[in-house]
Formats: C-alpha cells, structure tokens, sequence
C-alpha cells in the first residue's frame, strides 16, 4: 500500500461567485500513520482543504487520490469515503443534527446499512469510550461545548475512520479539556489513525505534531517536521504566523556558548516573552 493516504495534485478549488480560488495549485501528500497539522493565516484555505478531502467539495482543476486511487464523487463511493475519512468540524452546531447524543452518534452507522444489533454495540463502545455513559439520553442543545466537541469527535470515531480531520479542535477549549483532548487522540493516534489538524496553536504544533504542512493563500508554502519547519523562522516571520515560544527559548540554549553569563541569557529569554505577547 502506498505510503501516501490522502494526496492532491495540482488543485484548484474557487468558491461560486468568487474570483479567487481558496485552494490554489495545492499539492501535498497526508503520511499514513503520522500526527498532521495544518497551519496558516485566517482564510489560507485550511478549512476548505478538508472539504475537499472528504468529497463535500469537488476541484475544479487538478486530482485527489485516496489511497492511491482518484476520488470517486458518486454517492455510494462519497458514502465509504466519509467512512474512512472522518472529518470533525471546528463548529459543533454545524455537526451534530440529531436530538439526543446517542441518536447523533448512531446516525452515521445507519447509513453504512449495518444492523441495529451492531450499531448498538459500536454505539455502546463509544460512548464509554470517550466518557459521555451520563450524557448518552441528554438533548444535544442542553450541552456545554466541550461535550458536544466530545460528541461530535465520539461521532466521527465510531466509524472507524482511517484519517480523522479535526477543524481547530482545541478552539474554545480550557486547559483541562484542551489536555483531555490530547489523551483522547493520543490513544487514537495510538490505536492506528492517521490525523490531520489545522490549528492556530503553535505550541500544540509544536509539542504534538510529527509532520507540518504550512498554507498561504491556497497553497503549500512549507512541510517538515515541527523542528524543521519551525528552523524556517524568516518564512515563518514573513507569514506573519511566528514560531511557538517553546521552540524560541529551547532554540536559544543551542546558541549559547559556555562563556555566555546567565544574566545575558535571562535578557534574551524576557525580549522574547515579550515578543510573543
Ligand atoms: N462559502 C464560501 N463562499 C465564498 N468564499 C468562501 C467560503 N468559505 C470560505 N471562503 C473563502 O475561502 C478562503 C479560504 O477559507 P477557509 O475557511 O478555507 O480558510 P481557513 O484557513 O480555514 O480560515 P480560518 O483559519 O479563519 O478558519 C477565504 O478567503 C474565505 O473567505
């Protein structure tokens, strides 16, 4: 199987009635197996990148291939594809459609045809899985938004999908639930799912990512590892996105040399807190 689960050539996305396209001569390729971020501006086309990865959309110029093979925009073929790639969406109203978070997370498994033996065991599963047992008859409108971030991503897991796409998934989150969120794809990750996240937190990027991929206006500007990436600080500074605070300060300690006094480096460590107000 190819190394490659998910890649575009070459494509073109312009929204009806727009001038300029939101994806532009995007080409870049999703590692099976690896934790993927992408990061950019407001507006560089992250969003519409998942859209387009899942089949919501369709390029106007250009392929996609799914496992090796171009995506198929019939409805039976767009069906298995939103199986194997789960899309979680920055806003859970935009989500979550039925009344009770039960109803919500078995819906999807109804249009795979299983029967209701089955989607009530994978329903169970899940629900204990990602901790939501006590929430599983409440009306979805009577949910905080981390638990219906929870429910949607509970949604979504239950499928089974091979990549998982998550739209900001820590947007709105406290610490606690931002940590939470961590183990929960950690163990998700470890279990075997390729993820891709676009997110505006560099320090998650940072500390969580194995593969970055940097969006500007619709295309790939620079991929690596966070260390290599994050090593492309002028890019980084003309993008107007930065580099993550811990990376500054730990780029720092490589800099100096034995002579430096502790004093100079206490200057440079506050220059830079102070830079990443
Ligand atoms: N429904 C739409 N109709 C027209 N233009 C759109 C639509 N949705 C997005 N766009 C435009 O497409 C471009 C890419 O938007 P997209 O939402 O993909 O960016 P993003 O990187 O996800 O942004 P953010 O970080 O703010 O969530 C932007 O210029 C945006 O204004």
């Amino acid at each position: 199987m190819s190394q490659w689960l998910l890649e575009f050539e070459d494509v073109y996305y312009t929204y009806p009635g727009m001038t300029q396209p939101a994806i532009a001569s995007l080409t870049l390729r999703i590692p099976q197996g690896k934790r993927c971020a992408v990061i950019g501006q407001n507006g560089c086309g992250k969003t519409t990148l998942f859209l387009l990865a899942n089949g919501l959309y369709k390029p106007q110029q250009g392929k996609i291939y799914w496992q090796g093979k171009p995506l198929n925009y019939n409805r039976q073929s767009l069906i298995q594809l939103r199986q194997q790639v789960g899309l979680v969406f920055q806003n859970p109203e935009q989500q979550l459609i039925a009344s009770t978070v039960e109803e919500d997370i078995s819906y999807g498994l109804c249009n795979l045809g299983l029967s209701e033996i089955v989607i009530a065991e994978r329903v169970k599963q899940i629900l204990t899985q990602f901790g939501l047992n006590s929430l599983a008859t409440r009306p979805i409108h009577q949910l905080s938004l981390g638990q219906k971030k929870r429910v949607c991503l509970a949604g979504v897991m239950v499928l089974q999908p091979t990549l998982l796409l998550l739209d900001e998934p820590t947007a709105y989150l406290d610490p606690l639930h931002t940590r939470q969120l961590a183990q929960t794809l950690t163990k998700i990750h470890g279990a075997g799912t390729t993820i891709l996240m676009a997110t505006h937190d560099l320090e998650w990027v940072y500390r969580w990512a194995d593969w970055v991929f940097v969006l500007e206006q619709g295309k790939l500007v620079l991929e690596g590892t966070p260390q290599d990436v994050f090593t492309q600080q002028d890019i980084m500074e003309t993008l107007q996105l930065g580099v993550p605070l811990a990376f500054e300060l730990l780029s720092l300690l490589d800099k100096v040399d034995r002579v430096t006094m502790i004093e100079q480096l206490k200057t440079k460590i506050l220059h830079i807190l102070f830079q990443h107000l």
